[in-house]
């Protein structure tokens, strides 16, 4: 079904580092305009986490589990507020149960789906080196590959799944056309 903004609907755009999240993220909250929001999950992690990344380290469990907690509360103030907004949400969000907590929050206010951007190691790897400014290193890729759970459409019905290996406008199209927004 074809949602408008007004109705309000949250959409976690998912996927290793490098897959181009907060920059799909982004760009469909600024095409979707007014009553559309863009938050990067990022934003949220501790500087003790962030520096654990930057020497390449991934996160465990214990590690992830209070910034996912952290991400609820900011969801439930966002959409307290006003669920008729449509959230972009930029986060990894790379193992089922994490998505399941994010999951469980937003239904309390709106629909939620899942976009995971899909691309190989090799251009993902490729993308992170090239990144200038970010605390993340690309030879923290693998680590998350390893820990990834990519999402089973027939399991995980709320999920759609696009290839990155393609120019932004074309990915943002096709994202598009999987959401039907
Ligand atoms: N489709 C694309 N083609 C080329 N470069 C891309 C594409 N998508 C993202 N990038 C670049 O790849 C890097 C990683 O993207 P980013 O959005 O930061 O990913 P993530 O948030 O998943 O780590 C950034 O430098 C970004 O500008
Ligand atoms: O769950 C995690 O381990 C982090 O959220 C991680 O997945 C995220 O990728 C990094 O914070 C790097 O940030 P970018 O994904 O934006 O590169």
């Amino acid at each position: 079904m074809t949602k408008t903004t007004s109705e309000g609907q949250s959409v976690i755009v998912m996927g290793v580092s490098g897959s181009g999240k907060s920059t799909i993220a982004k760009r469909l909250a600024d095409e979707l305009g007014e009553g559309a929001i863009y938050l990067d999950a990022d934003d949220y992690h501790s500087e003790e986490h962030k520096k654990k990344m930057a020497s390449g380290h991934s996160l465990t469990d214990e590690d992830r589990l209070p910034w996912l907690q952290k991400l609820v509360k900011v969801l439930d103030s966002h959409l307290e507020r006003d669920p008729s907004q449509t959230v972009f949400l930029a986060c990894s969000s790379l193992k089922k149960w994490y998505r399941d907590i994010l999951r469980e929050a937003i239904l309390q206010h709106h629909p939620v789906r899942f976009l995971y951007l899909d691309g190989s190691r090799d251009l993902l790897y490729s993308r992170l080196s090239s990144r200038q400014g970010h605390y993340f290193q690309a030879s923290g890729l693998d680590g998350q590959l390893e820990q990834l759970e990519k999402p089973d459409p027939a399991v995980e019905t709320d999920c759609v799944s696009i290839s990155v290996d393609a120019p932004i406008k074309e990915i943002i199209e096709n994202a598009r056309k999987a959401l039907g927004i």
